[in-house]
């Protein structure tokens, strides 16, 4: 028998970031939209644990047990007093190590998928815990939709959205280690106050609105000054976006994956042409959200 779990990619529309806290980790204002890129993660009964991947991406993502997927079964596995003998499948669609919580929705798709295939039957919450446990990102791919992300992020409470919102992601040509840009940030503001992060009302009325040019108003991520510092280049990127017709463009998440708000869908698909003709990124992908969070097919 086997399960499959749809699970979508997310952009972060706005990511205001607090100092670092004793743990290393930093407390944020995490305001996550699922966006319709997804991974589908299958599982089916084996005698061991094994992960698998297919996709246009798979040859960057790691197969053994440091995979979000392989950390969910095992995880699930231990709480319920069973052996993790199951096949992990990814479907990959979402890039790797580009800001937008791939390894996350593996860890959430892969978590649902055990729950359902073993009859394992936890509760929401369980599953929310184990999620946390695994990384920040990983309760938000679980839920979908639209999210603030308080704590480390993974404190979650749904936000109403309005309307549809039409994106451009563009790829980079190398990824960004997410410690690495979190630690470029400590480094920028090294003797500068930074601020208790605070989530935007204008914001949240833009999404509640479902108000694209607003949105494009108010987003913001305190992760992008480390991002370019990092990836200079990408500052070309959102510049191509932009003069392509985008409403704003921003670093998703950590990056380096650039995201473009675009005010309706044919905007979005010309941007998506426009953007790896000018020679500035890999490729583009057109996305709306919000999406649905991860999903039993
Ligand atoms: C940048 C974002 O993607 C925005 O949604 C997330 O904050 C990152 O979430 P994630 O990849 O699930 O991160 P985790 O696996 O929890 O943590 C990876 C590393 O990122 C840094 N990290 C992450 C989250 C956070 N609130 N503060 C941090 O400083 C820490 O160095 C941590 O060791
Ligand atoms: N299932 C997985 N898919 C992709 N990468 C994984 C997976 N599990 C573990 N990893 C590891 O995690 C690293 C980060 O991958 P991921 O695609 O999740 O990054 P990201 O999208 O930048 O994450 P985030 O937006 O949550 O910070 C990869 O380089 C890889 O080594």
């Amino acid at each position: 028998m086997s399960v499959t779990v749809r699970v979508p990619a997310k952009v972060n529309v706005q990511l205001a970031v607090g100092a670092a806290r004793p743990d290393g980790f930093h407390d944020l204002a995490n305001v996550f939209l699922a966006v319709g890129l997804y991974d589908e993660v299958t599982v089916t009964e084996a005698d061991e644990l094994r992960v698998t991947c297919s996709g246009p991406y798979a040859d960057q993502v790691p197969l053994d047990r440091t995979n979000l997927a392989a950390r969910a079964a095992l995880a699930l596995a231990e709480r319920h007093g069973r052996t993790p003998a199951v096949h992990v499948h990814i479907a990959k669609d979402i890039p790797v190590a580009g800001g937008m919580a791939g390894g996350s929705a593996d860890g959430a798709g892969a978590l649902l998928a055990c729950d359902a295939l073993w009859g394992t039957h936890a509760s929401r919450e369980e599953l929310l815990d184990i999620c946390a446990e695994l990384g920040s990102d990983v309760p938000f791919s679980l839920v979908g939709g639209a999210a603030l992300g308080t704590g480390r992020g993974e404190k979650l409470t749904a936000l109403e959205v309005g309307g549809t919102f039409h994106w451009v992601f563009a790829t980079a040509g190398r990824g960004l280690s997410t410690p690495a840009v979190f630690r470029e940030f400590d480094r920028l503001t090294d003797g500068v106050r930074v601020p208790e992060p605070v989530a935007s009302q204008d914001l949240l009325d833009a999404l509640a609105k479902g108000d694209a040019t607003a949105l494009a108003a108010t987003v913001s991520n305190d992760l992008q000054p480390a991002a370019l510092s990092l990836f200079p280049e990408l500052a070309q990127t959102l510049a191509e976006g932009r003069a392509a017709g985008a409403l704003t463009g921003l670093v998703s998440g950590s990056g380096p994956t650039t995201a473009f708000l675009a005010p309706d869908p044919e905007s979005a698909e010309r941007i998506a042409q426009a953007l790896p003709a000018s020679g500035t990124c890999r490729s583009a992908r057109v996305a709306h959200s919000p999406a649905p969070g991860a999903t039993v097919l």
